[in-house]
């Protein structure tokens, strides 16, 4: 069988929520296909589909629950045919896909660390007890209570655009963000401070950019194969059984982040009680093709050194 070509009639449409940053990635997808084939942007369509995790905006994440508030629609369409392939933030993504879909493709990844963000304060370790930092994220929070048990931790969510402005109207004193958001939507300067990965660990997969096809689907197989970064894969596979090892979602406080090291791979893991009163550590190095038993040994090590009551915690 012949790979029928995309053209302007008939594109590879790719899928993508309508946030300034999903549409900075689908974009960059785009561009990244068309220099691979030397075709025009027209052989590739944007398509937004609004999610229930783009039209619910009133509560946190956790409370409205369930995996993939921000997949859910995408992958039904890309399943009946609307569109080809769906480009995600990978920290965002459950570590198994619906059946008929993969998510191996990834493009080069992005800064992994987390920013420091204020109007006011220039880094963390200016903010005076009791000043309010802003964040949905369980991992942030937890990891900021144990290192600033002072701070009071405010709900904080919405896009980049919409969290400044509550910066502005004083909800909060600071905030983190992802580097590589800020970076991919032209935002760097609201950076007060890079926050290296030794003292804050980011998110599983953070800075990383996947691309998800139908699995029967030979057409988008070889065009995200022209465009996939094999680097990125090796990581993202020790970082991800990590987080399948201690069966994580986006609701509970783990950190990891791998690392290659010529043919070594290293991976770091957290994982944190809420609360951030308790925190786990590890780091252990493996060959790189080893990338998923390295993670699934941290993570059967970390719960074994958390006990039970640790992980009913989370849960509870
Ligand atoms: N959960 C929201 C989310 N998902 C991906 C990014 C940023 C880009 C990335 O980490 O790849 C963000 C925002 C943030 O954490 O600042």
């Amino acid at each position: 069988m012949t790979t029928e070509m995309p053209s302007p009639a008939s594109p590879l449409k790719i899928g993508t929520r309508g946030s300034p940053l999903a549409l900075a990635q689908a974009n960059e997808t785009r561009a990244r296909l068309a220099r691979a084939f030397d075709l025009p942007f027209e052989a590739f369509q944007i398509v937004i589909i609004k999610t229930t995790g783009d039209k619910v905006l009133d509560r946190p994440l956790k409370e409205i629950g369930g995996k993939g508030l921000f997949t859910k629609e995408i992958e039904e369409d890309m399943l009946s045919g609307k569109i080809d392939i769906a480009v995600h933030s990978m920290k965002d993504m459950p570590v198994e896909q619906p059946p008929g879909l993969l998510l191996d493709t990834y493009l080069p990844r992005e800064d992994v660390r987390d920013a420091f963000v204020s109007l006011t304060h220039g880094a963390m370790g200016d903010l005076e007890p009791g000043a309010k930092v802003g964040t949905s994220s369980l991992r942030r929070r937890a990891q900021l209570m144990a290192r600033r048990p002072d701070l009071e931790v405010v709900e904080f969510r919405g896009n980049v655009q919409t969290r400044m402005m509550k910066l502005g109207n004083g909800v909060a004193d600071a905030t983190f963000l992802a580097m590589a958001g800020l970076r991919r939507l032209g935002m760097e300067e609201v950076v007060k401070s890079a926050i290296e990965v030794e003292e804050v660990l980011p998110a599983v997969a953070q800075g990383a950019i996947g691309i998800e096809r139908r699995a029967d689907d030979s057409r988008a197989a070889k065009f995200l194969e022209a465009i996939h970064d094999g680097p990125t894969g090796q990581r993202l596979a020790a970082e991800r059984a990590f987080l399948a090892g201690l069966d994580g979602s986006c609701e509970t406080p783990i950190a990891g982040l791998a690392e290659l090291d010529g043919g070594t791979l290293r991976l770091r893991g957290e994982i944190l009680r809420p609360d951030g009163s308790e925190v786990l550590n590890d780091d252990r190095r493996a060959p790189v093709e080893d990338g998923p038993e390295l993670g699934a040994a941290m993570a059967a090590a970390l719960r074994a050194e958390a006990g039970e009551g640790f992980f009913d915690w989370i849960s509870g």
